[in-house]
């Protein structure tokens, strides 16, 4: 499957525990999500593996794909559609070798287009720009100013990602200045429920195709 637009929610281990993580995944992508990135930075690899491996069934259950951040080898173990790498997180080109045809390859690219076309030339699927608004999530990420979204399509013609703070209320502006995917975590998964976060979905994804 290519990349096109979409809506591509992000875990967080915090706002999905107590049992939360399959129910709230599904709403997503009940709501229309393309994509799921599983984020999960703590160690317990037995448990990652389970949760990442249900993620991948739900994922195709619905015609998603299942992304696995910073770790090449659970992706590979759970045959995971593709994989999300920042700028510490290893090599790239090494990553893109280690990975099946096919599978996807997203890179973190800041607010810097030298990262952008390092992360192209290695073979990145896509280029995630960030943070534009602040992130209850990762506060000390670093800011990024709109503009690296246009700047980025007159360099690259691969798709964008916003991540940092995206909300029903700022995602027009993200669209507006080029973002073809906007990456989300609080405000698709700080909810009361399951039919909250299907609801959210659905007004992102509504929003992306309007
Ligand atoms: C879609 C997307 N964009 C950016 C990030 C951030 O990646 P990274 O800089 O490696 O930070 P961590 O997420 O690993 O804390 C991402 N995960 N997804
Ligand atoms: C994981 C991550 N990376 C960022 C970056 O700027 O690279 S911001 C971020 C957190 C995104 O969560 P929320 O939607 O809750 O702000
Ligand atoms: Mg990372």
């Amino acid at each position: 499957m290519s990349l096109t637009r979409g809506l591509y929610a992000i875990t967080d281990s915090l706002l999905l525990a107590d049992d939360r993580l399959l129910p709230y995944c599904e709403a997503v992508l009940k709501g229309g999500a393309s994509l799921l990135q599983y984020r999960d930075k703590t160690r317990d690899q037995a448990r990652r593996h389970d949760e990442a491996l249900r993620l991948r069934e739900l994922c195709e259950r619905y015609g998603a794909q299942l992304i696995i951040n910073d770790d090449v080898a659970l992706a590979l173990a759970v045959e995971a559609h593709g994989v999300h790498l920042g700028q510490t997180d290893g090599s790239l080109s090494e990553a893109r070798a280690r990975l099946p045809q096919g599978a996807l390859l997203g890179a973190t690219c800041h607010a810097n287009l030298e990262l952008a076309a390092a992360a192209e030339q290695a073979g990145a699927d896509y280029l995630a720009f960030g943070r534009f608004f602040l992130s209850k999530t990762k506060p000390g990420a670093a800011a990024a100013p709109l503009s690296i979204l246009h700047d980025a399509g007159q360099q690259s013609r691969l798709p964008k990602v916003a991540i940092g703070g995206v909300s029903l209320d700022n995602a027009a502006s993200l669209l507006d200045a080029g973002a073809d995917y906007l990456a989300v975590v609080n405000s698709l998964f700080a909810a009361d429920n399951a039919a909250e976060v299907e609801r959210r979905a659905r007004a992102f994804v509504e929003l992306i195709h309007s």
